[in-house]
């Protein structure tokens, strides 16, 4: 793999296929016992034994930094543990990249901010590295990757200078990580990375599914955006990962304003429950849950900043019916999943306007991140999301989130407030 996605990779073996000019500074693995690059697998298959001990070895102390990484929770190793160790993994180091890229665009001056080429570095940048990552990570077989960008652009003559960028920031990142930082990507090694994400999912097999910058608008402002990654087997939903840099990790309920410490990382694996932590290195996860308020009055709301993204009238009519009297919380990306999960609100409402059709990689983290703190995430008709379908959604009008309790009357508010504008629509 390591060749494949050109990473420059050479022992005393000599190089097994350098694709740069030698910059990297691998140890020999005869000279070395214990490997320093634990998840190079692609080293182990070319060395005498086909399963290195040192490869249980480490198989075995991920579990265990997995078991006690959970703290006081005592839940058995599940099935995907590994794989979440290595989206967590990735999505921290794609967030990184991502902050030192706003932390740019923030300082520069009004014109250079009307310039977009930042966060198509930033998208691109980050999905290479998630890409990279998670396939370094794991262990090998097919490897399938549903994600919003490929490389086309990228490789034309005019994108030179903005692939050398992402190059570099790629790099910059990996080497802050004790496992990559000695590993440097060519152009080509980050173009192949890219394009490991033009997968069709569907509904057999195993397929990731990233949306490498989830709110570019928000990302843009200074605001939430998120990195989501997903794990689809067999069409289901069974892991998810959110990784919101600039989401504090105190509730959002009364404020969207950033106060306190920010940078979450939400996480969750079917049936194990759904987690928090700060995107700090060596956190620890605590469970959340969503709010378990029955009363919509007492409810209050996410929906996108964004008024081209959602419906606000709608949504204002559904808040209005169900007897709901805060504000509207209005927040960029999956973050409001995130949010929504731990309990800082009780429902999020998502109207696109008509034709809009809703991609996986939007929706597939932020869905089990909720649905494993108790939610419920359901179509406007009340049909549970099918990620089944490939690249998009397919589905009825728009999408809505809450608790158990609350989901019956705002179902009732939310076929309702359609009709009505349904009908409108039809008197003009
Ligand atoms: N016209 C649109 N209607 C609805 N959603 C959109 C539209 N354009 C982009 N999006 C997507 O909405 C999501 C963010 O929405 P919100 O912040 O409103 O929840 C993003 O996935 C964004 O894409 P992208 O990820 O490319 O930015
Ligand atoms: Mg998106």
């Amino acid at each position: 793999m390591a060749a494949r996605l050109g990473l420059t990779t050479v022992s005393s073996l000599g190089p097994r296929k350098a694709l740069l000019p030698l910059p990297v500074r691998l140890p020999s693995l005869l000279s070395v016992p214990a490997p320093r690059y634990p998840s190079h697998r692609h080293f182990y298959t070319s060395l005498s034994s086909p399963i290195s001990p040192l490869q249980l070895v480490k198989n075995l102390s991920q579990s265990q930094v997995a078991m006690s990484a959970s703290g006081s929770d005592p839940s058995p190793i599940s099935t995907y543990e590994k794989e979440l160790a290595a989206a967590k993994k990735a999505a921290s180091l794609a967030a990184r990249l991502c902050q030192s890229v706003q932390a740019e665009i923030l300082q520069s001056d009004v014109q250079s901010k009307a310039d977009k080429s930042p966060v198509t570095v930033a998208d691109y940048g980050s999905q290479a590295i998630v890409s990279f990552v998670l396939d370094m990570e794991l262990s090998s077989g097919p490897f399938s990757m549903v994600a919003e960008e490929d490389s086309e652009d990228l490789r034309k003559d005019s994108s030179k200078e903005i692939l050398s960028r992402i190059t570099d920031l790629v790099n910059d990142t990996l080497s802050t990580d004790p496992s990559f930082c000695n590993v440097i990507l060519s152009e080509e090694g980050i173009l192949s990375a890219i394009d490991k994400g033009t997968s069709e999912g569907g509904s057999s097999g195993s397929h990731w599914v990233l949306d490498p910058i989830d709110g570019t608008k928000g990302f843009l402002r200074g605001d939430q955006y998120a990195i989501a990654l997903a794990l689809l087997d067999e069409g289901k939903v069974v892991l998810g990962v959110l990784a919101c840099p600039n989401l504090p990790l105190a509730s959002i309920q009364h404020t969207t304003q950033n106060v306190g410490e920010s940078g979450c990382l939400f996480s969750a694996i079917v049936g194990n429950g759904a987690w928090m932590q700060s995107l700090d290195e060596g956190s620890s996860p605590t469970k959340i849950q969503v709010t378990s308020t029955a009363d919509p009055v007492d409810a209050s709301f996410f929906e996108s900043f964004e008024a081209a993204h959602s419906l606000h009238d709608l949504t204002s009519n559904i808040a209005k019916k169900l007897g709901v009297k805060a504000p509207p919380v209005r927040i960029d990306s999956q973050a409001k999943y995130g949010a929504l999960a731990r309990g800082d609100g009780a429902i999020y409402l998502r109207f696109p306007h008509k034709g809009y059709r809703e991609k996986i990689w939007d929706h597939a983290a932020g869905y089990i991140v909720v649905t494993e703190a108790g939610g419920v995430v359901t179509d406007a008709a009340g049909n549970d999301l099918d990620f089944s379908k490939g690249r998009y959604l397919d589905l009825d009008t728009g999408i809505m989130a809450t608790n158990k309790k609350l989901m019956p009357s705002l179902l009732v508010a939310v076929q309702e407030s359609i009709k009505e504008q349904q009908q409108s629509a039809s008197l003009l």
